[in-house]
């Protein structure tokens, strides 16, 4: 047997054995996860530098962008502390499973229920930013689900460490040591994709080119969690206020994050008032403004000029289409809030985009003619986050459309099974049933758990 046929039947064998564990003890070992993170903090962090130096080498060799470092750091700001308290966040969250959300008596004493219930056996492949270990692994643990982890070569490092802090705080627990696995190379990645006899769902979460590679390459369905070129509309009845603020934060609180704004459209009517008054606030943030000809006139005829950390520049079709991932911007001006809703629709990642209007009419229109996974009015597009929209954390965010879309916490990670039950003397036969038979009942019941 392969060791990709070995870690997939683990996986499936630790999923079985699971669902006859009492949702207690998975909350439990998220809390003892939790303790062993915490006790082997001062390793994992060590091992992060390192991961971080090597990454370094790689800036300054031009291999690697400047990006990469800040989702590599996870001594960053409170990242340690989110990830931490994001285990406790959902330990603490209403259990997923068991759920009722259909009930009906089909007969006198045939009772049927729609019950929701884990996935199953999960390959989630991420990229390198190493507290999504931790993320995914509590979500999957709350939800019942197995996962096999694979997060960027880049923090293999801080994931190994991370990982064995999971084990044993598993192995502390009725749960199998087979339910959080980690693997670290494409080829194992590219076995597993084989294995659809054991693994439910794949989760690539990265690149275009990643979800697309893996879409192309498996039958086990795939749940794609793909690039992010993320817009913000002004317009013709934006506040300027809330313009600024709105649109330097989508495009500076992150840069590198996947629902940072790439593009900034604006309506022809604010090119020469609003439009100078962000160009401004980008500039003063060191943003890269790549213009189209009419907001590049704008600020030409204007008093607005580039710092030397930041620049004005000419943009291209491409800028358009790209996830810049840095504090680069483009720039387009369009007529009319159709325009606009038209051209995000055909150039975005379909991820999160963004209106600054004052307009309900324009909201309205907007928030439903934008085929996106989260479409915001006056909120920066950064708030597309699982632990911002009140998840605890998050697999990642979604940019497919079927069984989870954006954000993608504990919903995403279960489905249903139907449970019937026959209280008959003689049980329940179908054939009973019918035309010229027996009439179905279907009667609701009022039930939020199965009462057998
Ligand atoms: N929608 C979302 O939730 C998120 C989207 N992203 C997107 O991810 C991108 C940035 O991350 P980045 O690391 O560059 O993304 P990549 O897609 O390059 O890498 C992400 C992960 O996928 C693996 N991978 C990439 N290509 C393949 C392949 N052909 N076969 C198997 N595994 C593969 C990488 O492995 P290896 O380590 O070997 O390179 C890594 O583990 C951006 O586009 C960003 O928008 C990032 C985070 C969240
Ligand atoms: N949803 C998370 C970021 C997800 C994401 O894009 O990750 P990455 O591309 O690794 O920065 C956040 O808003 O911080």
């Amino acid at each position: 047997m392969s060791s990709a046929e070995e870690i997939a039947r683990g996986a499936k064998a630790a999923f079985e054995k699971s669902q006859l564990v009492p949702a207690s003890e998975r909350i439990n070992a998220l809390h003892v996860i939790r303790q062993e993170l915490e006790a082997h903090k001062a390793e994992i962090l060590a091992a992060n530098v390192e991961d971080l130096k090597a990454a370094q080498v790689e800036v300054e060799a031009g291999k690697m962008d400047n990006a990469m470092l800040s989702r590599l750091n996870l001594d960053k700001g409170d990242k340690w502390d989110s990830m931490l308290q994001g285990i406790s966040d959902v330990a603490a969250l209403p259990e997923p499973t068991g759920k009722v959300s259909y009930a009906r008596e089909l007969d006198d004493g045939l009772e049927l229920y729609r019950v929701s219930c884990p996935i199953g056996v999960l390959l989630v492949i991420f990229e390198a930013r190493p507290e999504v270990v931790v993320n995914i692994a509590t979500l999957a643990i709350k939800s019942g689900n197995a996962a096999i982890l694979k997060g960027g070569k880049e923090s293999n490092r801080t994931t190994l460490l991370l990982s064995k802090a999971i084990s044993a705080g598993l192995a502390k627990t009725s749960l199998p040591s087979t339910y959080i696995q980690t693997i670290q190379t494409r080829a194992e990645v590219s076995s597993l994709l084989d294995m659809d006899r054991y693994i439910d769902l794949v989760i690539p979460r990265g690149s275009n080119s990643l979800v697309k590679n893996i879409q192309n390459n498996t039958r086990i369905p795939v749940m794609g969690h793909a690039d992010g070129i993320c817009s913000v509309y002004i317009d013709e009845s934006a506040n300027v206020d809330k313009a600024v603020r709105v649109v330097v934060d989508s495009k500076t609180d992150y840069p590198s994050a996947c629902n940072a704004a790439e593009t900034l459209i604006l309506h022809e009517s604010v090119v020469t008032t609003i439009w100078p008054k962000v160009a401004e606030a980008l500039l003063a943030a060191n943003v890269k403004l790549l213009c189209d000809a009419p907001s590049l006139a704008a600020l030409q005829s204007s008093s607005v000029s580039a710092p030397a950390s930041a620049s004005i520049a000419p943009s291209t079709d491409a800028d358009y289409s790209t996830e810049h991932l840095s504090l680069t911007i483009a720039v387009k001006t369009l007529p009319s809030l159709q325009a606009a809703m038209e051209w995000i629709n055909a150039h975005s990642s379909h991820h999160t985009d963004s209106i600054v209007t004052e307009s309900d009419e324009a909201a309205h229109i907007f928030t439903r003619g934008v085929d996106s996974a989260g479409t915001f009015v006056n909120a920066s597009t950064r708030f597309a986050d699982g632990f911002r929209y009140g998840f605890g954390t998050e697999v990642g965010i979604s940019t497919g459309r079927i069984h989870a879309r954006g954000p993608v916490g504990l919903e995403g990670l279960v489905t249903y099974k139907y449970m019937m039950k026959s209280k008959g003397a003689k049980g329940h036969i179908a054939s009973e049933f019918g035309a010229g038979k027996k009439a179905y009942k279907h009667a609701p019941i009022e039930a939020s758990s199965v009462p057998f």
